[in-house]
């Protein structure tokens, strides 16, 4: 993905995230793997960015995701209309209750509709629920499960709810992207497809210059 932007940028190094600064107006960064990591470094980035005077206009979270079937084949694009935190709550005799139904928290996070229609009609990104899990579904039970429990799913991943918690902590918008590298269900290691993956982001980011830069958060 980072592929997309020809100028390899300067290092800014931060607590817990060293930052990318393109010559471009976007800042990248590896914010690493899971929701408590992703939501660490994000919010050390934003939080120098508004101590700075310069907050960010938008957060994109973006990477590969395993994709529902059939909404979601591999090699396809998905931009969340909902980023879910899927396993933040309790297991109970009755089934799985969100945070949200034990009286605190948050479980769904809304990126702005009017850019995720942009961000569709640019890319070709299919739009649907992109789930935030801990642990990668390895069965097709977990996935029925899954579907069961949020039928707008088309993808899951691991990183999205921590981006989105830290982004509304600033107040500042959130959107998620994802190239789907492998199907959720049962492991299947011959199955991914990560290099398609990529190569299918990257694609998406040439094209999504103009719909970032022209977007303004009244858009809504
Ligand atoms: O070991 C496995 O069976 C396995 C299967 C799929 C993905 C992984 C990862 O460790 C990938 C972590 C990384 O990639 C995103 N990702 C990609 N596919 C999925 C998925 O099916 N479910 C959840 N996350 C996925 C994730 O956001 C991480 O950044 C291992």
């Amino acid at each position: 993905m980072a592929q997309a932007f020809p100028d390899p940028g300067r290092e800014v190094r931060l607590p817990g995230a060293v930052l990318h600064r393109t010559g471009e107006a976007y800042d990248l960064l590896a914010a690493g793997v899971g929701p408590a990591s992703a939501a660490a470094s994000v919010s050390a980035a934003l939080t120098a960015a508004a101590l700075a005077g310069t907050p960010y206009a938008l957060v994109v979270s973006a990477g590969i995701a395993g994709g529902f079937a059939p909404g979601a084949p591999v090699g396809s694009l998905v931009v969340a209309d909902e980023i879910t935190a899927a396993d933040l709550g309790a297991e109970t005799p009755d089934g799985f209750l969100p945070v949200t139904e034990l009286g605190f928290g948050a479980v769904t996070h809304r990126p702005p509709s009017a850019l995720v229609r942009q961000v569709t009609d640019a890319t070709g990104a299919r739009p649907g629920t992109v789930l935030t899990v801990s642990t990668v579904t390895g069965t097709a039970e977990r996935a029925a499960a899954l579907r069961e429990r949020h039928p707008g799913a088309l993808a899951e991943a691991m990183e999205g709810f921590g981006v989105a918690e830290a982004a509304a902590a600033h107040g500042t918008p959130v959107l998620e992207i994802r190239a789907v590298s492998n199907p959720v269900g049962p492991r299947d290691r011959t199955a991914w497809r990560i290099g398609d993956a990529l190569a299918a982001l990257t694609a998406a980011f040439g094209k999504l210059g103009p719909v970032l830069e022209s977007w303004h958060p009244y858009d809504q």
